[in-house]
């Protein structure tokens, strides 16, 4: 069976366009919410994924496997792997559009096994918009940010008001996530505002 899925993006799309306040390159990204599972600090056997701005509409993210992470003996867990890519890409679309939005469409190609104790060097990328549908990829690289790619990924996010997650998750979501942002403001500086 072919690797490759078919064109990508899929349907005609406008050039990403960063925000005018995306945060530049060389930018630590910081934990977007503690208790997410990508990211969050409070999440003791979460990815703890690490974020930085690239160059040219991406964001490198690091995400070092531990034991809590296995799916067989010494391995990551393909899941927990699709995990930091869903992080990866999702942030590279809020940090760059700014634009609030959820995975609709989350496609992984597991090319080589990932051990434990490896670190996964992620470069998410902005494809292109169509409306509200925003297409991304990345490539994870074992153990360097040159290494041999292990996983690829290509993702769909979906542009959605800010009510979806008070509406559909904890009432009190955008006070969670406004705090967060207020945490990463103190620590880089940031203006934007997640309390529309
Ligand atoms: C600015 C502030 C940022 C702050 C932060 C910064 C940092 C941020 C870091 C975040 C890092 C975490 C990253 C994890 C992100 C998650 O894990 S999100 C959680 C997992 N995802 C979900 O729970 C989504 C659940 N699904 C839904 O809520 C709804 O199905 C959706 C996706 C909102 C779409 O529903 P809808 O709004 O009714 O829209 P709908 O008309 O169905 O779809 C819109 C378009 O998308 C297309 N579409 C939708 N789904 C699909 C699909 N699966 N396949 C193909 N096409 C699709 C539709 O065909 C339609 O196309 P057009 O007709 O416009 O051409």
């Amino acid at each position: 069976m072919s690797r490759v899925s078919g064109p990508w993006p899929p349907v005609d799309v406008e050039p990403p366009a960063a925000h005018p306040k995306a945060p530049a390159p060389g930018t630590d990204l910081g934990v977007h919410y503690d208790e997410c599972f990508g990211c969050g600090d409070d999440v003791e056997a979460g990815l703890h994924l690490r974020s930085t701005v690239g160059e040219g509409n991406t964001v490198h993210s690091k995400f070092t496997v531990t034991p809590a992470h296995q799916g067989a003996p010494g391995l990551a867990h393909g899941g927990l792997l699709a995990c930091a890519f869903d992080e990866a890409l999702g942030s590279a679309v809020g940090n760059l559009l700014r634009r609030p939005a959820v995975t609709g469409k989350l496609e992984t190609d597991f090319r080589r096994p990932v051990p434990v104790g490896s670190t996964l060097y992620i470069e998410a990328r902005l494809d292109g918009t169509a409306g509200r549908k925003i297409y991304v990829s990345a490539d994870g690289r074992l153990d360097a940010a040159d290494g041999p790619i292990a996983v690829s990924a290509r993702g769909l996010f979906v542009q959605v008001g800010f009510e979806h997650f008070s509406t559909h998750g904890d009432p009190q979501a955008l006070d969670k996530l406004a705090e967060a942002n207020r945490k990463n403001e103190r620590t880089r500086g940031d203006e934007w505002e997640i309390n529309p």
